[in-house]
């Protein structure tokens, strides 16, 4: 973490940068959008539209390298522990090395395993999609349930989702709540003999997900009876003891290892179900578009390196600026579950407040990330960008094409809605322009007054734009990992450990205590008058 003179430095430069809006600091340079881009193949990065110049990205580039995001980098794509609060390596990236290069953890290269899990998947993959793998009954699986929750499910469920077009395989569902309408609503639709069930776990010990296995056990044992429950289970897993003790037959459970973080985790086995709706050829090439980000990373310049540069801007979003949140704006349906898949990624990884030394940090750290699909999101919460008293950077991520060549007049439309809005985020409308097309419209000076605040856009807002040719599998992958490294380059300047999750524990702590009193157990005197009060409200009448 930079020192507080490094970091006033910073702010010092923003406060004077911010004396020029924006709309003067393009009007004053015409080589601004050569200036602040850059590309990684046909995936562009745009953030002249960020406010920052040529000093700024030097004094940021300068704190990477104080904080040494260079041995950072190679010590994670070595495979040195640098989750050290769980002293493990962090190789997702040794998972999509199409190149095989030998990864070594503990003095063992890991790259024979992990080829070893892929060809078992791809094996497994192709018996479900060509029919050859069946049910208890002998017909063959219409449908896959994925049952697993946060990186066990955000992945390979947004993944389904935007890789639609590539989808040839079974319909797959993902259920995650442990709220029993997720299942229900689920198996509603289903037959237990052409349902295939993969529960994904790292640990195998989540509640969510061992008690949605337990009901879809029961579900299948009631259709099929218990004999033929075997046939209808695979698993994905770290902990393949857990797995045996469930019952899953041993040449349906695929290994992962505990340097996959979870939210890392759909370049592993952890993306069977994606891999059974593409196939394992679109898989891979999912993976190879990932490592295509890795190789990237690894060798372009700080300042031509797509990661570096935005996790460069959101900490002088975040810091210089003190911006508290970024939205995510992906103009493309199949991208609607990026925005949640991104939360987890980006808030669990650097939603810190100790160093790696466990003191406090003395910088914000990771901000608010929140989005929704355009043009939806206009119509919803885009009035609070454009108008409202925060000010949230966003992130746009466009297409040159959709997967639907006789609906090229919806793209172009689309494109324009993406484009018009970073423009107007950067450009807003003055009052004097304001009134000037409020008189060309016939306004009287009473109108004026009255309607011209509301209508003026402050503008000044930042943004950036993420363009690729087309969301393919080696796309998707590409756009991923490219989002892994941004919240890694940003959890190193911020010395926090980006892969541990110690925050999520006290709540699940908590609710196990809890569940004997909301049974109607009688309740504990330590808890305080409102869970006490509400405890009461919600036993069972
Ligand atoms: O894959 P599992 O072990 O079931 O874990 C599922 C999820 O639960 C935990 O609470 C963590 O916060 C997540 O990082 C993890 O992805």
């Amino acid at each position: 973490m930079p020192g507080p003179e490094r970091l006033q430095q910073l702010k010092d430069h923003a406060a004077r940068l911010q004396t020029r809006t924006l709309r003067t600091l393009f009007a004053e340079d015409e080589m601004r959008f050569e200036r602040f881009s850059a590309s990684c193949g046909d995936l562009l990065l745009d953030y002249s539209k960020c406010h920052v110049d040529a000093q700024a990205m030097t004094l940021l580039a300068a704190l990477a390298e104080t904080a040494g995001l260079e041995e950072r980098r190679r010590a994670m794509f070595d495979g040195k522990p640098i989750n050290e609060t769980e002293n493990r390596p962090v190789l997702h990236t040794a998972l999509r090395n199409q190149a095989g290069t030998p990864v070594y953890v503990d003095g063992v290269d890991v790259m024979p395993q992990v080829f070893d899990v892929l060809a078992a998947m791809g094996e497994f993959a192709d018996g479900v999609r060509a029919g050859d793998l069946c049910g208890s009954t002998g017909k063959r699986f219409t449908d896959v349930v994925n049952i697993g929750i946060g990186g066990s499910d955000l992945g390979p469920a947004m993944c389904t989702l935007a890789l639609a077009p590539y989808h040839d395989g079974p319909a797959v569902h993902y259920v995650s709540n442990v709220d029993g309408a997720h299942i229900a609503d689920t198996l509603k639709a289903l037959d237990p003999e052409t349902t295939l069930f993969i529960i994904a776990s790292k640990t195998f010990t989540t509640v969510e997900t061992m008690t949605n296995a337990g009901t879809a056990r029961k579900w299948v044992a009631a259709a099929l009876g218990d004999a033929a429950v075997g046939g209808h289970f695979a698993a994905v897993s770290t902990a393949l003891a857990k797995v045996t003790e469930f019952g899953i037959q041993d040449d349906r459970v695929f290994g992962f290892w505990d340097w996959v973080g979870g939210r890392y985790s759909i370049w592993s086995a952890i993306g069977l179900p994606l891999m059974i709706a593409i196939g394992p050829d679109a898989f891979h090439e999912f993976l190879e578009g990932a490592h295509e980000m890795d190789r990237h990373f690894r060798e372009a310049p700080l300042l031509e390196n797509l990661p570096v540069l935005m996790g460069l801007i959101g900490v002088w979003n975040r810091d210089a600026l003190g911006f508290s949140a970024r939205a995510i704006l992906p103009y493309d349906q199949r991208l609607a579950r990026l925005p949640a898949y991104l939360q987890q990624l980006d808030m669990e990884s650097n939603g810190k407040r100790v160093t790696l030394a466990g003191e406090p940090v003395h910088m914000d750290t990771g901000p608010l990330v929140w989005g929704e699909p355009g043009t939806n999101g206009q119509h919803a919460f885009y009035q609070l960008l454009h108008q409202g008293t925060t000010v949230i950077p966003c992130e746009f991520i466009v297409a040159v094409q959709g997967h639907e060549p006789d609906l090229a007049h919806h793209h172009q439309m689309l494109v324009a809605n993406c484009l018009a809005q970073s423009e107007a985020l950067m450009r807003g409308r003055t009052i004097g322009e304001v009134r000037e097309k409020l008189m060309a419209a016939g306004a009287g000076e009473a109108d004026l007054q009255t309607l011209a605040p509301h209508k003026v856009f402050p503008g000044n807002r930042p943004s950036m734009t993420l363009v690729h040719d087309q969301l393919t599998p080696f796309a998707l992958g590409r756009l991923i990992a490219l989002y892994e490294h941004r919240v890694f380059v940003e959890g190193v300047i911020w010395n926090i450990n980006s892969f541990d999750q110690w925050g999520v524990e006290l709540g699940k702590e908590l609710a196990t205590a809890l569940l004997p009193m909301v049974r109607g157990e009688p309740g504990s005197d330590e808890k305080d008058a409102s869970t006490r009060g509400l405890l009461a409200r919600l036993r069972p009448v």
